[in-house]
């Protein structure tokens, strides 16, 4: 740069404290579920670029679609977990790997999330929804709808990508210490005694012993013959070389990643099918007339989820409403100029997957919940839409998560007739994932046929 011309200058941004920055601010925002009103203001003061200090890293927040598509697409930035994150569950994940050892890792996962291979899970799925429905649902008046729907895709997540038995005892712990652990996703990376942090870090201590010991008894069949790569996904990383603390990193990474989201998406569905009559007639249209073409007792196949059409938009326009990931965050490699500003080596860039789905120049009326949106998803406009990521890391899980959600949404509208259960209402919060309020509370009545 010649001495005479212009600075690029660093973005713009509202006064921070010391340390904390804006992290308690904006946590404050995410309890409250105001944190878009408060990202918004910063984008009405400092435009679509401005700087942030969050979890301990200054942080460009940018927003709007062609943010997504620098965030998705530019070689200047990295993914990276937030720090909390990261040290709980390593710094080795397929998040935060790059290049070749990121494309090596992501192909071992998608060998167990291609669509051929997720069609092969279509009847264990049908089976691990009714148990559930049968253990959890029938016979109770309440049911916690978040508590049972993480429940119901963690015990999948183990059967299908695992390889968990389902009397494995590994699998209650795993359950337990991720149900801690899950708490300090944006939490402050302190590990102060007493904190709720440090609770995480122990969970997540205690997970990374429960995993390992899965290793040990993988290696041990796999030298025997018992078990072979196409068998789990733990089994194909130890087959593949894979050294042994990046593969509890990756489980760990996969463990919060295939089951707290989707579990978000049938929770916020099955709370709108209650909010909006019209959209639940039509998806219990649907759904009746699938259930009608089957024997009793038949499972779902491929083509029933075909049929499904109609579900499917009323999920996605939940996700674009209630996107279950809805910031994603990237590191600089290098200095980068973005939209007329800096943002320096080794920033945090992050935006918020809300602000594109909330835009009213992108979704007219965007308070209205319409499934119609997504009739024709070729009409959304690129990078508008972003609940699954896109490029190189867009979610290799989003056909995984479509064929749960809709096999679980099948049989819990084919079966049971639900209204929120006295004193809980429709608020919610989103830390660290978008959560209601109790857990979503129903009473719910089984359908006698
Ligand atoms: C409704 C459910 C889900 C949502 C909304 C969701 C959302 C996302 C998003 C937004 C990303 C990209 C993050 C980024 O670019 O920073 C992502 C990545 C990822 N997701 Fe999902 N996900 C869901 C379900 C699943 C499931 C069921 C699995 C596995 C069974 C899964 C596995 C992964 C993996 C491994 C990555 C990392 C990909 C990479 O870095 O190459 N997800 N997900």
């Amino acid at each position: 740069r010649g001495g005479g011309e212009k600075k690029t200058p660093p973005p713009p941004g509202p006064f921070r404290l010391p340390f904390v920055g804006h992290t308690l601010s904006l946590v404050r925002a995410l309890h409250a579920n105001t944190a878009d009103d408060w990202l918004r203001r910063c984008v009405a003061a400092y435009g679509p670029v401005s700087r942030l200090s969050l979890f301990g890293s200054p942080t460009a927040f940018l927003s709007g679609t062609s943010a997504n598509k620098f965030i998705f697409g530019s070689a200047a930035v990295t993914a990276k977990n937030p720090e909390s994150l990261a040290r709980m569950i390593g710094r080795r994940t397929i998040r935060e790997v790059v290049g070749d050892e990121h494309r090596r890792v992501r192909a071992m996962m998608v060998q167990f999330l291609r669509t051929d291979v997720v069609k092969r899970y279509v009847a264990t799925m049908d089976d691990e929804v009714r148990r559930h429905l049968d253990a959890d649902w029938r016979g109770r008046g309440t049911v916690a709808v978040m508590t049972s729907t993480k429940a119901l895709t963690f015990d999948v997540m183990c059967t299908v990508i695992f390889g968990l038995g389902r009397d494995a005892t590994v699998r209650r712990e795993l359950w337990t210490e991720f149900q801690q652990l899950v708490k300090g996703i944006f939490a402050v990376p302190v590990n102060l005694p007493f904190t709720t942090y440090s609770r995480c870090l122990a969970a997540s201590e205690r997970g990374r012993r429960a995993v390992a010991g899965v290793i040990q008894e993988r290696r041990a069949k796999l030298e025997r013959g018992e078990r072979s790569p196409g068998d789990d996904v733990v089994t194909l990383m130890l087959a593949e070389g894979m050294p042994d603390d990046d593969i509890i990193d990756n489980v760990m990474f996969l463990i919060i990643a295939a089951h707290d989201t989707t579990a978000a998406l049938l929770t916020f569905l099955i709370r709108q099918l209650d909010i909006d009559k019209d959209v639940f007639d039509k998806v219990v249209q649907e759904q009746e007339e699938i259930a009608r073409s089957k024997a009793p007792g038949e499972a779902l196949s491929w083509d029933d989820l075909g049929r499904m059409r109609y579900t499917w938009a009323a999920a996605m326009e939940t996700l674009r409403m209630y996107p279950p990931v809805y910031s994603m965050t990237r590191k600089t490699l290098d200095d980068v100029e973005y939209g007329g500003y800096l943002i320096p080596k080794g920033w945090q860039v992050m935006h918020m997957t809300t602000m594109t789905h909330s835009d009213p120049a992108i979704f007219p009326d965007p308070g209205r919940f319409d499934p119609a949106r997504f009739e024709n998803p070729a009409a959304v406009p690129p990078f508008a839409f972003v609940p699954f990521g896109g490029g190189a890391r867009l979610c290799p899980g989003n056909e995984f998560a479509r064929v749960e959600t809709l096999v679980a949404l099948h049989y819990i509208v084919t079966r049971f007739r639900w209204k929120l259960a006295a004193g809980c209402d429709l608020s919610f919060s989103r830390f660290p994932l978008p959560y209601p309020s109790q857990g979503l509370l129903i009473d719910i009545e089984p359908i006698q046929k």
